[in-house]
């Protein structure tokens, strides 16, 4: 028979929301143990090793303004930051024509840009009343969350040029289809996100600066920093609650007993494990009423940024399958040059569906179309397919679907007797981002050491394990 492994705290995800739950609680001096299905920490975030002591980054990368829980615990940990490639032209490829541009929002004529504008302005204004820690109680909550944003972008942006650019910005900045959506969870989006433009930008933006060592780097230093490392190759499959505990049962056999336990993964990982007793059936029905956005990343390995030379920033958006967005990712070193193309929403469902040789091939199509042929042969890809990973089944992150922020969103953070929840899904700001894992990690934990002290762990949970 297998004995129990016994701390005080389990944490469920060694991704950036399990992990700042787990050095908070290991802070407050309880014992807690992360259990991690990979056999690596980061969860979405993930470096690829460029040689040379240079990394590219296969997930999550990105930070900006108003991002400060991060870059808080990036600062804590010694990351620093620098700024995005941001010099050069970049392309707008829009309708079968490639137009340079340099400012803020691509133009698209006098009528397209002043009814692409008056959206943006009114969807900021209408995302101002919706509270992102409850946005069921918006005055409109019932009106929003009973249509998708595709819907209202049909009656409300007339002009089909910005009806086609808002979708462009949607897909990039959210992996999903305006017609995925629930109107009422993107106005919560763009509320915790400090709005539409602090979201598509990059110069003012989400898209602003990156982490030095790449992001991944944040995992492994707070994974560093506990106490006992994470448990890795540990998928978590049940998670039993009786009167004195919680036993979470591990893919190897492996037991671990807890006074607390946090789940931190994505909706549609923890819709997978079995709670003993069930999670009320609203919550069941919240994580089946959040599917993950469909993204793929592709790095493409340059001997140099050749697209510099040329006056190229390496920045598109594009409408034309497969990249829908272009960076240039090279490291601050300089070399080598590395491009980053997304696909993302439609295009990269309909890229899964082909060969990966082939999805490659069209994605340097692409690449060659907007910096010359030299673009169509770099040295090495490096692919983030996430919908594809066991672990992640898709990204950035989850969303719910029209109705379902109205009926269930009170149980999206509702504990479930010792079980509290955690991920960038359960955040109230910058939802879905990094600074979202680290918030709602920081917010777990307060929960659990509140009950922790209010009722203490029993006395088997303290001395079950030496050492
Ligand atoms: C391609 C891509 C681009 C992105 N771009 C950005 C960006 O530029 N900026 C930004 O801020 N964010 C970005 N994001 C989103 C960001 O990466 C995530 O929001 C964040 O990393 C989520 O952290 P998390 O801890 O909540 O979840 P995760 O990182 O998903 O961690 C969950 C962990 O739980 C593990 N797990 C799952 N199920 C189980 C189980 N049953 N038992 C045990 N372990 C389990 C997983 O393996 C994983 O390690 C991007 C994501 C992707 C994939
Ligand atoms: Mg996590």
């Amino acid at each position: 028979m297998t004995t129990p492994v016994h701390s005080d705290v389990v944490v469920v995800g060694a991704g950036i929301s399990g992990l700042v739950a787990a050095r908070r609680i290991a802070e407050a001096g309880y014992r807690v143990r992360v259990v991690e299905a990979r056999d690596r920490v980061g969860g979405r975030t993930l470096n690829a090793d460029l040689g040379d002591g240079q990394v590219a980054e296969v997930g999550g990368q990105f930070t900006g303004p108003g991002q400060d829980a991060i870059q808080r615990v990036a600062a804590e940990l010694g990351v620093t930051t620098y700024a995005t490639h941001d010099t050069g032209t970049h392309l707008l490829d829009l309708g079968g024509r490639i137009r340079p541009w340099s400012v803020s929002e691509p133009w698209i004529g006098p009528a397209a840009s002043l009814s692409f504008l008056a959206a943006q302005r009114r969807l900021n204004r209408m995302a101002a009343t919706v509270p992102p820690h409850e946005p069921w109680r918006a005055p409109r909550a019932r009106e929003w969350d009973a249509e998708t944003l595709g819907g209202w972008m049909r009656r409300h942006v007339p002009v089909p040029r910005a009806r086609v650019l808002l979708a462009m910005a949607v897909r990039a900045v959210w992996a999903f289809e305006p017609e995925d959506v629930s109107l009422l969870h993107v106005l919560a989006c763009v509320n915790a996100g400090d709005g539409l433009q602090r979201l598509m930008r990059t110069r003012d933006g989400a898209q602003q600066d990156r982490f030095t060592g790449g992001s991944q780097r944040i995992s492994e230093l707070l994974a560093d920093g506990l106490p006992e490392p994470p448990l890795l190759r540990h998928p978590v499959r049940r998670v039993v609650q009786d009167g004195t505990g919680v036993t979470v049962h591990t893919g190897p056999g492996t037991l671990l007993r807890a006074d607390r336990v946090v789940v931190a993964v994505p909706p549609q990982l923890a819709a997978r494990i079995a709670f003993e007793p069930r999670m009320p059936p609203g919550r069941e029905q919240l994580l089946a009423r959040s599917p993950q956005g469909t993204a793929l990343k592709y790095l493409a390995v340059y001997d140099e940024p050749f697209w510099r030379a040329a006056g190229f920033s390496g920045q598109v958006a594009s409408d034309r399958a497969p990249v829908a967005s272009a960076f240039d990712n090279t490291p601050p070193a300089g070399r080598p040059g590395v491009l980053l193309g997304f696909a993302v929403g439609g295009p990269a469902r309909r890229l899964l569906e082909l060969p990966p040789p082939v999805r490659q091939e069209r994605v340097l199509a692409s690449f060659a179309r907007w910096f010359g042929e030299r673009a169509r042969t770099p040295r090495q890809v490096i692919v983030g397919s996430w919908s594809e990973e066991e672990w992640t089944r898709g990204c950035y992150a989850g969303y719910l679907t029209p109705g379902a922020w109205t009926a269930h969103g009170h149980l999206l953070r509702e504990p479930h007797g010792r079980v509290h929840w955690a991920g960038s899904e359960t955040a109230t700001r910058w939802i879905g981002f990094m600074d979202g894992a680290v918030t709602a990690g920081e917010r777990a934990a307060a929960e659990v050491l509140t009950a922790t002290a209010a009722r203490p762990a029993p006395v088997g949970a303290r001395d079950g394990r030496s050492g």
